[in-house]
This record gives structure tokens, sequence and C-alpha cells, in this order.
């Protein structure tokens, strides 16, 4: 293995640091405690240790934190209703309703009830609009812990070919956005990519959330390549013992790291930015809504 692993653990922990540095200005300076609310509708598993993870981290960096549990039987209107509710509640800045929500709601009318300014998934419609525009908005949590771990390497991103694997919502857009406002040149790779393996031989950056283990092999990469895997997959590991699993990325890892130059482990890579980058955007949401300077760094 050549390649540098790019410590998502530890910069994450650096992250919530200065979250947490800035934070404790504001209730000293001014009072201000910013809030989030995280709504859970059903008992997924995953989505429990995250949701978990997300109200424990947001108390650690000194914020006010509610957890919404709601059974997975409700309405689409009980759910709208929280989030009305959560919207007019002058202690609380942000608002995410962890996803997926059960089948027989529709996420995009739950997420477009959400307040634009509170929305700290950047989800919204308003907030997709205006990153697709280059403007101010909330922008989606695990691109953005991306696009922080890249400059952090490249310091500017201008000129830099980067290959997005994956056109998500959640994921592969936005980070095309974010990557072509640091004026990176930017391809989106999919599943009807003609020779997808060229393709992605060609960037300097590739960032790779397609959602299919270990798709990407070393051989897909650019010597000396920064390769961010977005990847989460939980596959079968009977060495472990019967029925037991482990968490790969979308690339396979021991190949690209052969060849690529760095590259994000999974676990331990884009997984914890993810919600470092949700408490950012929480005091980001706070200090936009109490007209106070932004944190810098914290921020696309
Ligand atoms: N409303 C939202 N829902 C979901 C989002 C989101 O950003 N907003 N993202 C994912 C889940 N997610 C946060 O919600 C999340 C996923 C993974 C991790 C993480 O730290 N992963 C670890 C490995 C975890 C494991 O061992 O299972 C890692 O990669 O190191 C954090 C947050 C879907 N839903
Ligand atoms: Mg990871």
């Amino acid at each position: 293995m050549s390649a540098e692993i790019i410590d998502g653990k530890a910069f994450a922990a650096r992250i919530r640091g200065e979250v947490g540095s800035h934070v404790a200005r504001l209730k000293q300076e001014h009072g201000i405690v910013p809030g989030l609310a995280v709504v859970l509708v059903g008992e997924d598993p995953a989505s429990q240790v995250y949701v978990r993870n997300k109200g424990k981290q947001t108390v650690e960096a000194g914020m006010h934190s509610e957890e919404h549990r709601m059974d997975a039987s409700v309405s689409e209107a009980e759910v709208i209703a929280m989030v009305e509710r959560l919207n007019a509640d002058p202690k609380i800045h942000g608002i995410l309703v962890q996803l997926p929500l059960p089948s027989h709601m529709n996420s995009e009318i739950v997420i477009n009830t959400i307040s634009p300014a509170k929305d700290v998934d950047g989800f919204h419609i308003s907030n997709v609009g205006l990153l697709g525009t280059g403007q101010k908005s909330m922008v989606p949590c695990t691109p953005l812990g991306c696009l922080m771990m890249l400059r952090d390497r490249f310091g500017s991103l201008s000129g830099q070919n980067a290959v997005v694997v994956g056109r998500s919502n959640i994921v592969g857009k936005p980070m095309f956005n974010l990557l072509l406002r640091d004026s990176a040149t930017v391809t989106v790779a999919h599943s009807r990519t003609r020779d997808i393996e060229a393709v992605c031989r060609g960037a300097d950056i590739l960032v790779a959330a397609v959602g299919r283990p270990e798709m990407i092999r070393g051989d897909w990469v650019k010597p000396g390549a920064t390769v961010i895997d977005v990847g989460i997959n939980r596959v079968p590991a009977p060495e472990k013992g019967e029925g037991k699993h482990r968490i790969v990325g979308d690339c396979h890892f021991e190949s690209c790291a052969e060849v690529a130059g760095a590259i994000t482990p999974v676990p331990g890579g884009v997984g914890p930015m993810t919600i470092a980058c949700l408490l950012a955007n929480t005091l980001t949401a706070c200090c936009r809504a109490n007209r106070l300077p932004e944190p810098e760094g914290l921020t696309a």
C-alpha cells in the first residue's frame, strides 16, 4: 500500500472541537445556544444508531439537542405537524428528519416542509436551488465533509479533474455543484456511463458514491489520485462468524490504496465527517438566524 490514509475520524474530531469553541463563545458573548432537533420515524436499527450519535455529539459540542421519535405507523400528516412545530420553535435552529422514512411517506413532501433556514441537511428544494446557482445555502453534510477534506489536502481545487461516481440527490449532485463552485473540472459518472473505468482513470479527485460494495478497483484509479469513498455497504463476513457483517466502501480498498496518492478508509473516513458537518451546519444556521458572523472554515 502506498496511499496516505485520510483519517476522517481525526478530521471530524477537529471540526467538532472548532464547533464547540464557537458555541462556547456564542453562549458567553450573546447568551445564545444553538439547538438541533432530529426526527426519527420507525425503528430502523442503523438510523437509531446514527440518531443516538447525533444527539450525543450535539450535546458534547455544547448545543441544545432534541430527539423526536415517532412510531413507524404514524401518518405523513403527523410528521409534517411535528416539523411545523419545530419550524416555529425559537430554541431550534436546525431540523433533521432521519432518512429513510417508512415507505408509506413521501420524503420529498416532508423535507420540503422544513423551514429552509433550519434545513441543516440541505435537502430542501430551496437549498438545492441555491447551491445549484452558486448562492449561499445550507449544504448537505456528507458532500460538505468531502469538500473539507479535499480543500485541506489540495488548498485550491481549481483546475483539478474531479470525477464523481453516482448521481444521487444526497451526495452525487451536491458534490458536483460544490466541486464546480471551487473551479474543479467535474464529470459525473453513473450506471450508464460508457467505459466508466477510463473516465475514473482521468480523475485527480475520485469521489465514489454509488452504493455498490467495492465496485471501484485499483486499475480504475490514476496513480497518485485522491480517492474519497462515500460508500457504506454492509456485506456478509462469514470469517467473523455465522450471520456476521462487515462494512466496506464503494472502492476496493487494498487495490485502490496501491495506486492512489491518498484515500479515505471505510469505516473511519467520510462517515464521521457527516455528523461533524451536521453540527457545523447547525452552528451556521444559528449564526444566520441571529445575524451574527458565520464561523470561518465550517461552511462551503
Ligand atoms: N437526514 C439524513 N439521513 C441520512 C443521512 C443524512 O446525512 N441525513 N446520511 C445517512 C446516515 N448517516 C447520518 O444520518 C450516517 C451514516 C454513517 C455514519 C458513520 O459515521 N459511519 C461510520 C461507520 C458506521 C458503522 O460502523 O455502521 C464510518 O463510516 O466510519 C454517520 C452518519 C443516511 N441517512
Ligand atoms: Mg467512512
